[in-house]
C-alpha cells in the first residue's frame, strides 16, 4: 500500500493504518464489534476472491474508505479461502476490555495466519503435513529445514551449493510455504515463487530465539542452527505465542535416501496423478490403507524418501512378513488403532492452546487402546522374531487423569461449562449442588403458589433482562389473592409477568453459581490440559511408533491383497523380475487381464532396448520397474511373482508428456536437459528410464543423440537402464555394445487387424504398425491408404531415404477423378493442395507430419 497522510483520518482508521504498515504483505483483518473489516487495497483484494460485497466507511476524508467484512464467528471458512489462495491473514484483534478503554480500544496483531502455518483442523488435509521451509545461503552449502507446526516435526539438513538440487529439495519438501532473508536473491526462488505458486515470506533473524535453544542443542554446526533459526524467528513471530511442542531437530541428508528429482515423482505418479492431480490413482492411493492419519502421513514421507540402506529395509520387510503370517494379531491391532485420533495433531494443540475437552477425550480414547496395542506387539516381536520398536509409555496416569476428569459429552466451547466430571472436585460440587438445589427451590414453588392460587396455569420463566419471573395469564389475574407479594414486572397481550424477593435471592444464588462453576471448569480444564502438556514428548514418541506400525500394517494388508511377494535384496548388480506387474494400471483395469512381464538384466547386462508398437506396453513397462524398485525401498513387496533387486541410489526418468519443470522451454529442450541431469548424475547403482529420447527432433538427429546417449551410458555410466524408441535402427546396437539386450512388446497382425499383447520378449521387434495403430484411431481411409503406398514405397528403397522425384504430390490420390471433377474447389481445398505442394516432407518428423496431417484434413472437415 502506497504511503499514506494519516491526519485526515478518524482515530480509528489511523489505528488501523499504523498497524496495517507493520503488516503490509498480508490482508488485515480488522476487529470491529462482531465483525473483522477489511479496508482500502486489502478490501478489493478480499471482496474478490470471497465474493463478498466491497462497501465503503467514513473515514475522516472526502472520499469513503473502501470496506469489506466478514463476521467474527464464522470468519474461519473465509480465512481458509484466502490462505488456500496462498494469502496470509493478520488477526487484529481488540486486546482491552472496551470498558475500561481510554479513547479508541487497543488493538493489535495476535496472530498471523499463513499457508505453511495454519493450525486449524479443517483447513488442512490430514493426510499430509502442512511443512514450511527455509533456505539459508552458505559459502559452499545451503541449509534447508522444514517444519510442520501441527505435529511439530523438524527437519535439517545441508546441501551442496547447487542451484538444481535445492530446487528439487524444496519442490520434494512439498511445503506449502518458503522462508528466505530478503537478501536471497537466486533465479530459483522465481520460479519457486511463480512458476509452483510457492507462497514466499522473509525473515531475517538468525540469530537464536529465547526458549527455543533446545531445539539445536545437538547440533554441532552452526549453518544447521543457523537455518533453523531463521525459521523458529518466523514462526515465534507470526504465531505470537509459545511454540514448545516444535520437536528437537532432526538432521538427514538427502544422501541417505535414494534420489529420485521431482520430474520423476510427478511422472511416476507417486502421490498424485499427473493428469488430474489427484491421489487416486497414484502410488500413494495404492499403498495407504492405514488407519491413523499419522500412519497416512509417514507412508507419504516414506514414499518421498525411500531408503538405500538394507538392513532398514530388511526390517520393514520382516515386520510385513509378521504381520501377513500373523494375521489375527494384525487384525487385532488395526481394529484398536481405528480408536487411535492424529496423537501428533492433539499434541499441537495442546500445546498451542487451542485444544477443547472434545481433543482431550480423542486422546483419552486412543490411550485406552495403547496398551492393548503394546501386549499384542510384544507377542509378534517374541512369536515372529520381528523388532518392533516398544519404547513407548503406555500412559497409565495420563488416562486415569482424562477418565476421572473431562465429561464424555463435554461441548466444543470451554466458556459455557460442562467439561468436567461430578466428583473430581468439591468445589465444582458444591457449586453444582447450589445451582442445582436453587432449581429445584423454583420447582416446588411453582408447586407451592399453584396450589395457593388454584391458578393451574401459574409458571415460572427465564430472561436475560429480568432473570426469573413468575408468569400468569390475565384471565386469571382476578385468582391471585391481595396479599401475595408479587412484583409486576412487564405486560404482555395476554400475561403478566412477577417477581418476588424470595425468587431473585434464588435467582442470584443459581446464576452465582453457575457462572462461578463456569469460571471454574475452564481454570479447572486449562490445568488438566497444562498437565497433558507435561507429557507432549513421550506422546510426540508413542505417535511415531504408532505411525509406524501403522504403515507397516498397512503395506501388509497392501501387499496380500494384491500379491505382492517380498523382494531379495543383492549386492550383485542383478535385476531378475519374474512376471512382474504395474501396481496401479493392474488396479485399475477392469475389463482385461494385466499381461505380466519378467524384467531381467543379470551382471552383464545394463541396458534393455525396448521396441514395439504404440500403445503395445513400453512405458508401462518401465514405469512398471521404477515402481516396483520405489516399492522395495520403501520397504513394502512389490507386484511379481518373485523380484531380485539391487539397492539403486537414484532413479532418473524421462518419460512422457512434456514437463513444465524449467518453464519457457521448448518440449526438446527439457528432453535434453533432462537426458544431461542423468548422464551428469547417475551412477553404476542409479535406474535410468528413457522413453523415446531424440523423438522431438527431426529423425537423423534424434537417432543420432539417442544412440550416442546409449553409448554413453553403456561405456561411461553402466547404470541399469531401459530405453525405449521407435528408430529401429538402434537395434543393431545390440551387435556392438555387450551389455545391451534388445527387448521388444509383442503384438500380433491378422488380415490388417493389430491386436496388442503387451508381453515383453527378448530380440528387436519387426515392425512398428504405426499405420495399424492410425487405423484404430479411425482416421481417414483413403488417408491411411495413402500412408501405406508411401510405406511401401519407403520399404523398398534400399537406402531408405525418398528421393524427391520418387515422390510426386499431385499424384496424391485422396478421392476418385468424378468427385474432383464434379465439384470445383473451394478456398480451402485450394489452401490445402498449396500447404502440401509448399510443405517439404524430408524436413518433418513422424509426428510433425501427423499434425500436418490433422489440420489438414480439419481444415476440409470445416469446408463440408
Ligand atoms: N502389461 C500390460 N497388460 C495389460 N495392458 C497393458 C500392459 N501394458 C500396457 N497396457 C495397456 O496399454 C496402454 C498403452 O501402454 P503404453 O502407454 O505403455 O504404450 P507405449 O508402448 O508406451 O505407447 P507409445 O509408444 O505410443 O508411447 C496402457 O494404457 C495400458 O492400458
Amino acid at each position: 500500500m502506497k504511503s499514506i497522510d494519516k491526519s485526515n483520518y478518524t482515530p480509528m482508521m489511523r489505528q488501523y493504518l499504523t498497524i496495517k504498515e507493520q503488516y503490509n504483505d498480508s490482508l488485515l483483518f480488522f476487529r470491529l464489534g462482531d465483525f473483522y473489516e477489511l479496508f482500502f487495497d486489502d478490501a478489493h483484494t478480499a471482496s474478490e476472491t470471497l465474493e463478498i460485497a466491497l462497501t465503503g466507511r467514513e473515514a475522516g476524508t472526502k472520499e469513503r474508505v473502501p470496506m469489506c467484512g466478514v463476521p467474527y464467528h464464522s470468519a474461519e471458512g473465509y480465512i481458509q479461502r484466502l490462505i488456500d489462495y496462498g494469502f496470509k491473514v493478520a488477526i487484529c484483534e481488540q486486546v482491552e476490555d472496551p470498558k475500561e478503554a481510554k479513547g479508541i480500544v487497543k488493538r493489535d496483531v495476535v496472530r498471523l495466519i499463513t499457508p505453511g502455518t495454519v493450525m486449524e483442523n479443517g483447513f488442512i488435509d490430514e493426510r499430509t503435513n502442512n511443512f514450511i521451509t527455509t533456505i539459508t545461503e552458505f559459502e559452499t552449502n545451503f541449509g534447508v529445514a522444514y517444519c510442520d507446526l501441527t505435529t511439530g516435526e523438524l527437519y535439517v539438513s545441508l546441501l551442496d551449493k547447487n542451484e538444481k538440487r535445492l530446487l528439487d529439495e524444496v519442490l520434494s519438501v512439498q511445503g506449502k510455504e518458503l522462508v528466505v532473508s530478503k537478501s536471497f536473491d537466486h533465479e530459483s526462488i522465481d520460479t519457486l515463487k511463480n512458476h509452483y505458486g510457492l507462497t514466499v515470506s522473509y525473515e531475517s533473524e538468525i540469530s537464536p530465539v529465547t526458549g527455543y535453544h533446545n531445539l539445536t542443542s545437538d547440533l554441532i554446526d552452526s549453518r544447521l542452527t543457523a537455518t533453523i533459526n531463521r525459521l523458529i524467528n518466523y514462526l515465534v513471530n507470526t504465531q505470537k505465542r509459545n511454540l514448545e511442542h516444535i520437536q528437537k531437530a532432526k538432521i538427514y541428508s538427502v544422501h541417505e535416501y535414494l534420489k529420485m528429482d521431482v520430474y520423476s515423482k510427478r511422472n511416476l505418479e507417486i502421490s498424485e496423478t499427473l493428469r488430474s492431480k489427484t491421489r487416486k490413482g497414484s502410488l500413494l492411493w495404492l499403498v495407504d490403507q492405514s488407519q491413523t492419519a499419522m500412519g497416512g502421513r509417514l507412508i507419504k514421507q516414506w514414499l518421498d524418501r525411500p531408503l538405500i540402506d538394507k538392513q532398514a529395509i530388511s526390517r520393514r520387510y520382516d515386520i510385513v512378513q509378521a504381520f501377513i503370517d500373523d494375521f489375527i494379531t494384525r487384525e487385532e491391532i488395526k481394529k484398536s488403532l481405528k480408536n487411535v485420533y492424529d496423537l501428533e495433531r492433539l499434541v499441537g494443540r495442546i500445546s498451542y492452546g487451542t485444544a477443547n475437552a472434545r481433543d482431550l477425550m480423542q486422546l483419552k480414547s486412543s490411550l485406552s487402546e495403547i496398551p492393548f496395542i503394546k501386549e499384542q506387539l510384544k507377542t509378534l516381536n517374541k512369536e515372529q522374531k520381528t523388532d518392533v520398536n516398544l519404547d513407548f509409555d503406555t500412559f497409565d496416569p495420563l488416562f486415569d487423569l482424562l477418565d476421572e476428569s473431562i465429561n464424555e459429552e463435554a461441548p466444543i466451547s470451554l466458556k459455557d461449562g460442562g467439561l468436567i466430571k461430578d466428583g473430581f472436585n468439591e468445589e465444582l460440587d458444591k457449586l453444582r449442588d447450589a445451582s442445582t438445589n436453587g432449581r429445584k427451590w423454583i420447582a416446588e414453588l411453582v408447586a407451592k403458589e399453584k396450589e395457593r392460587t388454584g391458578i393451574k396455569s401459574l409458571k415460572v420463566g427465564f430472561n436475560k433482562v429480568f432473570g426469573y419471573y413468575i408468569e400468569i395469564r390475565k384471565t386469571n389475574m382476578h385468582l391471585l389473592p391481595e396479599d401475595s407479594n408479587y412484583e409486576r414486572k412487564q405486560t404482555l397481550t395476554n400475561s403478566e409477568r412477577f417477581i418476588t424477593p424470595e425468587l431473585k435471592e434464588k435467582e442470584s444464588m443459581i446464576l452465582g453459581a453457575d457462572e462461578k462453576a463456569m469460571s471454574l471448569e475452564y481454570e479447572l480444564f486449562v490445568s488438566i490440559r497444562d498437565k497433558v502438556k507435561q507429557y507432549m514428548n513421550e506422546l510426540q514418541k508413542l505417535a511415531k511408533r504408532i505411525a509406524e506400525i501403522d504403515a507397516l500394517i498397512s503395506f501388509s494388508l497392501v501387499s496380500e491383497e494384491n500379491r505382492f511377494v517380498r523382494p531379495k535384496l543383492t549386492d550383485k548388480r542383478h535385476v531378475d523380475i519374474k512376471n512382474g506387474r504395474h501396481p496401479v494400471v493392474e488396479k485399475v483395469m477392469k475389463d482385461s487381464v494385466y499381461v505380466e512381464n519378467d524384467v531381467t538384466m543379470d551382471g552383464n547386462t545394463d541396458l534393455l532396448l525396448i521396441t514395439g508398437p504404440n500403445m503395445s506396453g513400453k512405458s508401462t513397462y518401465m514405469r512398471q520397474m521404477a515402481l516396483t524398485v520405489i516399492l522395495a525401498q520403501v520397504g513394502c513387496f512389490v507386484p511379481a511373482d518373485s523380484a531380485t533387486l539391487p539397492i539403486f541410489d537414484k532413479i532418473f526418468t524421462r518419460i512422457g508428456a512434456s514437463d513444465d519443470l524449467i518453464s519457457g522451454q521448448s518440449t526438446f529442450m527439457v528432453e535434453m536437459l533432462e537426458a544431461n541431469n542423468a548422464i551428469l548424475n547417475a551412477t553404476a547403482d542409479s535406474l535410468i528410464i528413457f522413453d523415446e529420447i531424440g523423438r522431438g527432433t527431426a529423425t537423423y538427429d534424434g537417432m543420432a543423440l539417442a544412440q550416442s546417449i546409449i553409448e554413453y551410458i553403456h561405456e561411461n555410466i553402466k547404470a541399469k537402464t531401459m530405453f525405449s524408441t521407435h528408430y529401429h535402427e538402434l537395434t543393431n546396437l545390440e551387435e556392438s555394445l555387450k551389455r545391451l539386450k534388445n527387448v521388444h512388446v509383442k503384438a500380433k497382425e491378422d488380415n490388417g487387424e493389430l491386436t496388442f499383447l503387451h508381453k515383453v520378449e527378448f530380440g528387436p521387434t519387426d515392425k512398428s504398425y504405426g499405420i495399424q495403430v492410425a487405423k484404430l484411431a479411425e482416421l481417414p481411409v483413403t488417408l491411411i491408404k495413402r500412408s501405406e503406398a508411401i510405406l511401401k514405397r519407403l520399404e523398398s528403397n534400399k537406402e531408405s531415404v525418398l528421393k524427391e522425384d520418387d515422390y510426386n504430390l499431385f499424384s496424391l490420390d485422396f478421392g476418385t477423378e468424378e468427385e474432383t471433377a464434379l465439384s470445383p474447389l473451394s478456398q480451402e481445398e485450394q489452401e490445402v493442395l498449396e500447404t502440401l505442394e509448399n510443405t517439404n516432407i524430408f524436413e518433418l518428423t513422424p509426428i510433425e507430419a501427423m499434425n500436418t496431417l490433422y489440420k489438414l484434413q480439419n481444415k476440409l472437415k470445416s469446408n463440408k
